[in-house]
């Protein structure tokens, strides 16, 4: 079942893996990297290939494996992670549930991430890497937009991103198809877990897999995965562009910044006039940073509005409360919301 060798043959997929790591700077030498594994044939593949890798890095890799205890076979499939971590040699740390209320996948994944988080910051590994694919970005890209979405929940799974100050996640594998992962693992002799409930089709996510991308696939476009994930990257390029532009206008908005500020300097305040010029997509995402370190939650679209609304608004004009209670309203050239009831 094990492939106890760390001897390897060398593949094309060894060749771009260790491309694109460089071209995009996703890992640096030396660096100290916890690798998230599933059972499942992509992040088992992610981990051979950074095993094999790891000579011309100088990493230190370890595995993560989170148990959920939802299947019956939860605790057989982390046993064989740790089996797999043992005959490669990599140090292995693994998490049971105690026990998750909510067996939804979006809760899961929540717990999972701060389960390795909390590991990388125990154990001192400032990279964690996960084994999402082009086609896992391609589902997310369809599922988001089902749902509803800007540009952001579009570019579906970046490459990388902080999770901590000390902790940046990483994607190494967003251009490589679930197809060539599970070629890899088989040539490599290595053993699948297999996931029943990725069959389940009462879950969205499985639906899109197994139904909507097939019959995408054989009526519009074979390349329809690679398309997709293909515009998930131009989005991502360009929300990063936005962003940083965003970012700008809100501190050139905010009181510090401002020469002269009549009012209070402490309350959470931004100049609407600076604003008016504005295109609307970057009012929109300003508004949202803004909204993010007042309100106790991620603002909705509909919060978001309320204070675009605002900025064309009258003296005195004002939303009804956000979460937590505050209201937001117009003072002249700014617009207030009233610090007593939001978070610090
Ligand atoms: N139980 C788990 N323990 C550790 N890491 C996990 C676990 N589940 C998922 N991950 C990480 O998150 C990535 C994405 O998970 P997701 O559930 O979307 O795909 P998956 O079908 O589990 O992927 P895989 O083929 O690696 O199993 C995985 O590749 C892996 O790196």
């Amino acid at each position: 079942m094990l492939n106890p060798s760390n001897h390897f043959a060398w593949t094309p997929l060894h060749s771009k893996i260790h491309q694109t790591l460089r071209q995009r700077q996703l890992l640096l030498p030396n660096d100290r990297i916890l690798i998230a594994v599933s059972g499942g044939q992509d992040s088992l593949c992610l981990a051979k290939l950074l095993l094999d890798l790891r000579r011309k890095w100088h990493w230190q890799l370890a595995i993560a494996h989170c148990d959920h205890g939802w299947r019956p076979d939860s605790k057989a499939n982390a046993e064989y992670v740790a089996q797999l971590a043992h005959s490669w040699d990599l140090p292995f740390h693994l998490v049971t549930a105690e026990n998750l209320a909510d067996h939804s996948e979006a809760s899961a994944r929540q717990w999972r991430y701060q389960v390795l988080e909390a590991i990388a910051t125990e154990h001192n590994y400032g990279t964690i890497v996960l084994g999402h694919t082009q086609s896992d970005r391609a589902e997310t890209l369809l599922f988001n937009l089902m749902r509803g979405t800007g540009a952001d929940g579009l570019q579906a799974l970046t490459w990388q991103r902080q999770l901590t100050d000390k902790i940046k996640l990483v994607r190494p594998l967003l251009e490589v198809t679930r197809s060539q992962t599970g070629e890899f693992c088989s040539g490599a002799a290595i053993f699948i877990w297999e996931d029943a409930t990725n069959q389940d089709l009462k879950y969205a996510r499985n639906r899109i897999r197994k139904e909507l991308i097939p019959y995408l696939c054989t009526h519009f476009n074979p390349q329809v995965e690679q398309q997709i994930a293909q515009t998930a990257e131009l989005l991502r390029a360009e929300v990063e562009y936005l962003e940083v532009i965003a970012c700008e206008l809100l501190q050139q908005c905010l009181p510090q910044n401002q020469q002269k500020v009549n009012s209070n300097p402490e309350k959470n305040m931004v100049n609407r006039r600076i604003l008016f010029t504005a295109p609307l997509a970057i009012q929109r995402r300003m508004m949202r940073r803004w909204l993010q370190k007042v309100l106790p939650a991620n603002p909705n679209f509909e919060q978001i509005e309320k204070l675009i609304q605002l900025i064309g608004s009258s003296n005195g004009s004002q939303t009804d409360p956000f979460p937590g209670g505050a209201i937001a309203r117009v003072e002249g050239d700014w617009i207030i919301l009233d610090q007593s009831t939001t978070k610090n």
